[in-house]
Formats: structure tokens, C-alpha cells, sequence
């Protein structure tokens, strides 16, 4: 096929999602996107009773099924090679990327303890998804006890770790079910453990470690802290200690058994893991510091390198080397984004008004302020600034002319208003954000897109691929087979980006920041303490799901 070439190599990125995994094949040279395939995960997110018709799940579970992971390498990895017309033998290298902190318990060999017969129909033996969020009552002890004894790395986090990171599930573990607790010899991130799959040895990302696991200055949580949050907690990061590489490194060779699932050559370098969102900043050529890169799906994900660490209040974590070597990267994110509007499209449009598309042109239609609404974006929760997901969605300013219309932009902009919450507390902890470059499968809504740029007042650009993660992954794998000298060469060689596409409009700028300005308010009203009402409501639901016997019992 066309763009194959005697003495080309390629390399194979593989982007693991929420509900599916793609494979990416890529040619070193230049980047070239050659062929692509993508492999739905038969059990995608499991949130209300484990498969088989088994064990029910309380509320705000997320769990998920390693097995599914390895079907995306015997699935879409040799379709995307079929798809290339390459000649397999020609592939170097294999770079994945994952949801983070998505993470699960294995034996000391990398066996899932679910796949373990007897841990079959226990829920705390499954994958945790990233969007897990029943361990915020576990996050909020941990808060409180890092701060009362002033621990040293909490600042790093913005002062709150998020009921989606490492410590939040590993103690609900323990707490809720210590017999696999004890069972588990390693607690893993999915990246890590699909690396494990692919060559056969057991590295940690200092992206995840960093980020997800709270690894700070050459160390982890002191076993003290630990015990003192739960006196059998203190081994907990002897599960989750392994050998930390960095990112682009070669973690090992392609095993036997991972080339007869995949189709790739034994031996070619298998890239350590990384993070969906930070894997992406090289795909968009956004390594330099003041490039802020939102990669915007369900949920968004704002990553940036900085020159030096900062504690910015609220925002995810600050990682030495944690985007790449040789930089400071930022974390920063919100729960849910893409997953709003497919709420409402799914669950509150009518017939007929029900697609985005269909939404989206409406709402175009209207100017800045004219439906009359603000709305709270806390659908999934407030990851950043708040880092509380017992925070929920809010609209203010429904009126009898309120239209689907109105309701779907207002819930555009208040994402637009979150992520303007997370840039201004960057710059004002000295962390510069000069320009936007934005990823992922928003990037197609041009009305999203230029709301973004008139709300935060900045140019926009957009990363030039589709599959920009998987991209990222790809050209961590050119740099781990030796292919580039670096990430920052691979990145201006393989990487792409439009900069500036979007720009904002100054009278737009100036409506939005009215606007702004009543989001803020309702932001610090409902999420910093002077009225509870959603963490009220939120324990007053639990209770009553608690209190009754069955999940049927709950929909009767
Ligand atoms: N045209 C659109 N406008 C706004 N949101 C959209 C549009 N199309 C899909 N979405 C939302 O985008 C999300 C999917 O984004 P995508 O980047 O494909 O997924 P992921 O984050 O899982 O990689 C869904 O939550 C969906 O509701
Ligand atoms: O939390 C992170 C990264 O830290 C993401 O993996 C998580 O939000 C999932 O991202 P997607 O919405 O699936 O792209």
C-alpha cells in the first residue's frame, strides 16, 4: 500500500481506553499513520454486577477485565498490521499507553487475582477502573491524616489525593475485603501490568508512580503514615515497589508468547507504560513548558511541563520527569467532560433533538449568555481544583423557555469554565499555560472548540491525528527500540500538531467572563464548604441504596 517503502521500520502504539483499545501502526521516519484497528472490550465498564450474572456492586464502582487488555494485543494489534500492508518483520518497537489510575491486584507472577477461581466472584479482585469512586471516604482519611502530620509529599498534590489514585483503592482493599488484600503479592497499574504481559518483566512508570502512586523524591509513604491510617496498611508499598524506569525507556524484549498473540518479530523493544494523557503531549509536539495539552473524551486530562515543581492547590500532581525526561509535568483534570453531554444526549434530550450534532448546530446559533444558564460540571465528580467525587451536576437559571439547546451548551461552557479553573490556578502558583493544544474526539466540535479558546482567552491548536495517544505510544516505542535519539526528536519527527487554529474573540471574552465570574461563585459555594447540600444528598442516596436487600429491590 501506498506510504511502504523498501528500508522503512515501524513501530506499533497501542492506546488502552475506557471502553476499547486501539493499535496504531507508525512509520519512524516521518510519523505516518499507516494502519489502525480497534478492539471493544467484551466487558467494558463493569458497574453493576461482576460478569456472569454474578455478585451485585454498590454505588460508584468501575471495574474492569484484564483479560479484555489481552485481546486488544491478539485483536487489534494484527488487524492494525494487516491494515499498515506492512510486512511485520519491519515493526521495532510496541509503546501502550492506559486509563490511569487503573489498577489491580496480582499474584508476585502477574496472575490477576480475578482470573483465580475461587476470587472469581469477589469484586475487590477485579480491575479498578480509573473512574472507580467508591473509595472517597478511604481518600478523605488520607487527606486528613497526611495533613495532620504534615507530610512532606502532599503539597506535590495540590494538598488532596483523589479517591481515583493508588492509596484510595489499595485501602479500600484491605478495608472492605482484607482476605485479597492479603492474597495480592503486587497491586499494579494496568499500564505496567500489560507491559509485564508483552516482555515478561515487572517495571513501574515513574508517570504513574508519580502521579497514581504518590513516589516523591526517590520515595514512597512512609510505612509510620500507613499504619497509622490502618495498622495492616504498612506493606502496601511493598506491593506496589517495583523497578521505576522512565518514560521511553525499553522496559524488555517481545516474549514468545507476546509475539504469537500480536504477530510482531520475538525481542523488538517493548516501551515502558504510560499514561493515555501525558503519552499524548508528544504526539501534539507540546514538550516545551507554557503548551498546556487538554486531551478531551469522556473525560479531560490537562498536562504541561514546567521548569521547575510548584504546588498548585487542587491540581492532580507534580512529577520530576512524569511527561518527560528532564521537566516538571503537571497533572491536572476533570472527571467528567465528553460523558456530560453523551448524559444528556442519551438521557435528557428528546427524540428527535438527541444527537450531539443536532444539539451542537442549535446551540451555535445562540450568542454568548442568551440561554441564560450556568451550570456545575461535576456529573463524574470534581477532580481538579476540588478533588471531591462526592461533588454532583448543577444547573442554574431553567426557566419554562429553557431548550435542550440551551441545556447542552450551558453544559459545553461550564467544561470550558472547569478547565479556565485549572489554567488560572497554574499561573497563579507560577506555572505558566501560554497556549491550548487540544486531543481527542472533542476535538470535532468546532463550537466546543472555540468556546474553549473565548473562555480561557488563549489560542487554541489541535494535535494534527486522530488517535494522538496511540500516536504518543508509538513514538515512546521509536525511542525505546533506539530508532531517535529522544522523546523531544521523535516528537518533532513523528509528532503533529495545527497551532493556534482558534482564536479567541475579544468581545466573546469579555460575555464569557461575566459569565465566568457567576461560575466561580457557585463553584466555591457548593464545592468549598458554605453549603453542602450535594455531599448531604450524596450520603443520604448511599444510605438508602445500603438499606436495601437487592439491586431489584433498588429499581422496584
Ligand atoms: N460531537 C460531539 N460533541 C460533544 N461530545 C461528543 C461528541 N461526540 C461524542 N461526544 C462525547 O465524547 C466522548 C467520547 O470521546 P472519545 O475521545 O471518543 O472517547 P475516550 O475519552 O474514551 O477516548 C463521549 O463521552 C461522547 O459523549
Ligand atoms: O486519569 C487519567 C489520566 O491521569 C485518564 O486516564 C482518565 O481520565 C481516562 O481518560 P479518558 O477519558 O478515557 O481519555
Amino acid at each position: 500500500m501506498s506510504g511502504v517503502a523498501a528500508g522503512d521500520k515501524y513501530v506499533v502504539g497501542v492506546d488502552y481506553g475506557t471502553l476499547s483499545g486501539r493499535a496504531l501502526v507508525v512509520r519512524v521516519r516521518d510519523g505516518a499513520e499507516l494502519g489502525t484497528a480497534v478492539h471493544e472490550y467484551r466487558n467494558a465498564v463493569i458497574s453493576s454486577a461482576l460478569p456472569d450474572g454474578g455478585t451485585p456492586l454498590p454505588p460508584d464502582w468501575a471495574l474492569q477485565d484484564p483479560e479484555d487488555y489481552r485481546e486488544v494485543l491478539r485483536q487489534a494489534v494484527p488487524a492494525a498490521v494487516a491494515a499498515a500492508g506492512i510486512d511485520p518483520s519491519d515493526v521495532v518497537g510496541i509503546g501502550i499507553d492506559f486509563t490511569a489510575c487503573t489498577v489491580l491486584p496480582t499474584l508476585a507472577d502477574g496472575t490477576p487475582l480475578c482470573e483465580l477461581p475461587e476470587l472469581r466472584q469477589r469484586p475487590h479482585a477485579w480491575v479498578k477502573l480509573w473512574k472507580h469512586h467508591a473509595a472517597q471516604p478511604h481518600a478523605d482519611r488520607i487527606n486528613a491524616l497526611a495533613h495532620e502530620r504534615a507530610e512532606p509529599w502532599i503539597g506535590r498534590y495540590g494538598g488532596k489525593i483523589s479517591a481515583e489514585w493508588q492509596f484510595a483503592k489499595g485501602l479500600q482493599i484491605l478495608e472492605e475485603d482484607p482476605e485479597v488484600y492479603h492474597r495480592a503479592e503486587r497491586f499494579i497499574e494496568a499500564a505496567d501490568w500489560i507491559v509485564w504481559q508483552l516482555c515478561g518483566v515487572e517495571t513501574r512508570n515513574v508517570c504513574t508512580a508519580g502521579y497514581k502512586g504518590i513516589h516523591q523524591d526517590g520515595s514512597y509513604p512512609s510505612v509510620d503514615y500507613l499504619t497509622a491510617l490502618n495498622p495492616d496498611f504498612g506493606d502496601f508499598v511493598a506491593k506496589l515497589d517495583g523497578p521505576l524506569m522512565p518514560l521511553a525507556g525499553r522496559a524488555g524484549g517481545l516474549t514468545t508468547s507476546a509475539a504469537a498473540w500480536t504477530g510482531l518479530p520475538e525481542g523488538i523493544a517493548v516501551a515502558v507504560g504510560n499514561v493515555d494523557a501525558h503519552v499524548t503531549a508528544a504526539a501534539a509536539q507540546a514538550l516545551d513548558p507554557g503548551r498546556l495539552v487538554a486531551i478531551m473524551g469522556t473525560s479531560t486530562c490537562h498536562v504541561v511541563n514546567g521548569t521547575h515543581p510548584a504546588e498548585v492547590a487542587g491540581m492532580c500532581g507534580v512529577v520530576d520527569g512524569g511527561i518527560s525526561s528532564g521537566a516538571w509535568g503537571y497533572e491536572a483534570g476533570q472527571s467528567g467532560v465528553g460523558d456530560i453531554f453523551g448524559w444528556f444526549v442519551k438521557h435528557a434530550a428528546p427524540a428527535g433533538l438527541d444527537s450531539h450534532e443536532r444539539l451542537t448546530e442549535l446551540a451555535a446559533a445562540q450568542p454568548v449568555g442568551a440561554h441564560g444558564l450556568i451550570a456545575l460540571d461535576w456529573w463524574n465528580g470534581n477532580r481538579s481544583l476540588l478533588v471531591n467525587h462526592d461533588l454532583s451536576g448543577l444547573i442554574v437559571g431553567l426557566t419554562l423557555a429553557t431548550r435542550p439547546e440551551d441545556v447542552y451548551r450551558a453544559l459545553l461552557e461550564a467544561t470550558a469554565y472547569g478547565t479556565r479553573m485549572i489554567i488560572e490556578a497554574f499561573v497563579e502558583a507560577g506555572v505558566p499555560v501560554d497556549d491550548l493544544v487540544v486531543a481527542g474526539g472533542l476535538t470535532s466540535n468546532k463550537l466546543l472548540m472555540q468556546i474553549y479558546a473565548d473562555v480561557t482567552n488563549r489560542p487554541l491548536g489541535i494535535i494534527g491525528s486522530a488517535q494522538g495517544p496511540a500516536l504518543g505510544s508509538a513514538i515512546h516505542a521509536a525511542v525505546a527500540a533506539g530508532a531517535h535519539p529522544s522523546i523531544h526528536a521523535a516528537s518533532q519527527a513523528m509528532g503533529r500538531v495545527a497551532a493556534a487554529v482558534y482564536q479567541p474573540d475579544p468581545d466573546r471574552v469579555r460575555a464569557y467572563d461575566a459569565l465566568y465570574a457567576e461560575y466561580r461563585a457557585l463553584h466555591d459555594h457548593f464545592g468549598r464548604g458554605a453549603n453542602d447540600v450535594m455531599l448531604r444528598l450524596r450520603a443520604i442516596r448511599n444510605a438508602a441504596v445500603e438499606s436495601t436487600t437487592s439491586p431489584q429491590e433498588v429499581f422496584a
